[in-house]
C-alpha cells in the first residue's frame, strides 16, 4: 500500500504539489492521471525519496521509502525509462541491478522473458532501443527484486496498443497476487485501459479520485417531453438541476426513475428518457488540460 497525506512540495516560491492525499491499495492498479506539469512526477519523486516533501508524508508499505532496508526488494521503481545507461546492453543493466540487490542472476533471464525482450535484444546497447523497449527494460529492472509495490511514471509512453494491452495484463497479474501498483499517465484513455482506481491531479491538487467504475459511471439523465418548460419547472421544484440541451430536451442531474416519476406527477408526457453518456471524467480532464494549455501559451 502507498499512502500520501497532505503532501506539499515547493520549488522556491512555486507550489508543484499542493496538499495531496490519496491511497494506492494493495491488490489494485491505481492510475495517477493529470495533464503535463500537474505534479505527478514530483509526487512520485517524493514517494521514492528523491525529492524532499515540504510538508506532509508519503509512505510505502507503511514506511517512508528512505527508511526501507534494501528498498529494491520491496518497491520497484521506474521513473524515467530514458535515463538508463545508454552504453550498456539490456542484459548488463539487469545484471548490475541484480548484483546491487544481492539476488540470483537467474532472475535476469526470467525478467527478460516476463517483459518480452529476446536474448538477442538483451545483447543490444540501450542507446539502440526504441522507447517501448526501454520501457520494457525499465519494467524488468523494477520487477527484479520481486517487490510488493510498483511505482511507474508514464510506463505506457512509447508502447503501441498491443504493448499497452500486454502491460495491463502484466500489472493485473502483479496486483492479482496482492501487489500494489501506482502508475502515472497524462492520457485518460491509457489509464482507463490499465487502472482499477483513478486519482486525478491538476495544477498540484487532487481534483477527483475513486474506482474507475465510479468515475466513469454515467450520471444523470437526458429527457425529452411534449412540454420541456413545464417539466423543467417540476424538476427544479424538487431541487433537481435540469438544463435545456441543444436539439431539444433537458439534461437532468438525477437518475431516470426519479425523472420519470416527477414527470408523471406533473402530468408531462415523455417522448424520450435515458441515462446520460459517461462524459463526466473526460469533460473534466479536457477542461484541466485546456486550462493548462492556456496557461502555458500565456506564459
Ligand atoms: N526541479 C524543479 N524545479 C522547479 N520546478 C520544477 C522542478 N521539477 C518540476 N517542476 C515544476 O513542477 C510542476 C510539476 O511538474 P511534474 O514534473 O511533477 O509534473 P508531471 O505531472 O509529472 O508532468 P508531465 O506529465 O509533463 O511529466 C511543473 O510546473 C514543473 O515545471
Amino acid at each position: 500500500m502507498i499512502q500520501v497525506k497532505n503532501l506539499v512540495t515547493t520549488y522556491g516560491d512555486f507550489t508543484a504539489v499542493d496538499d495531496v492525499s490519496f491511497t494506492a491499495e494493495a491488490g489494485r492498479v491505481t492510475g495517477f492521471l493529470g495533464p503535463n506539469g500537474a505534479g505527478k512526477s514530483t509526487t512520485m519523486r517524493v514517494m521514492t525519496g528523491l525529492t524532499p516533501a515540504t510538508r506532509g508524508t508519503a509512505t510505502v508499505l507503511g514506511t517512508p521509502y528512505a527508511a526501507l532496508q534494501n528498498p529494491g526488494r520491496h518497491v520497484g521503481v521506474l521513473l524515467d525509462a530514458s535515463a538508463q545507461h545508454a552504453g550498456r546492453t539490456g542484459r548488463e543493466v539487469l545484471t548490475l541491478g541484480a548484483m546491487t540487490l544481492g539476488i540470483n542472476n537467474r532472475r535476469v533471464d526470467q525478467m527478460l522473458e516476463v517483459v518480452g525482450l529476446t536474448q538477442q535484444e538483451a545483447k543490444r546497447r540501450v542507446r539502440n532501443y526504441s522507447l517501448g523497449m526501454r520501457q520494457r527494460l525499465g519494467l524488468a529492472n523494477a520487477l527484479l527484486g520481486d517487490p510488493k509495490v510498483l511505482i511507474l511514471d508514464e510506463p505506457a509512453n512509447g508502447l503501441d496498443p498491443a504493448g499497452i494491452r500486454w502491460m495491463r495484463d502484466l500489472l493485473d497479474t502483479f496486483a492479482g497476487e496482492g501487489g500494489t501498483v501506482l502508475l502515472s499517465s497524462h492520457l485518460l484513455h491509457e489509464i482507463e485501459k490499465i487502472a482499477d482506481d483513478i486519482v486525478v491531479i491538476g495544477r498540484g491538487r487532487i481534483v477527483a479520485q475513486g474506482t474507475k467504475e465510479e468515475l466513469l459511471r454515467p450520471s444523470g439523465s437526458l429527457v425529452r417531453s411534449i412540454d420541456d418548460s413545464k417539466l423543467q419547472a417540476a424538476l427544479v421544484a424538487e431541487g433537481i438541476e435540469a438544463n435545456p440541451v441543444p436539439g431539444g430536451g433537458l439534461s437532468v442531474d438525477a437518475e431516470t426513475p426519479r425523472v420519470g416519476s416527477i414527470a408523471f406527477a406533473a402530468g408531462v408526457m415523455l417522448t424520450e428518457l435515458r441515462g446520460a453518456d459517461s462524459q463526466g471524467l473526460e469533460d473534466m480532464f479536457l477542461t484541466l488540460t485546456s486550462d493548462d494549455a492556456r496557461q502555458e501559451t500565456a506564459a
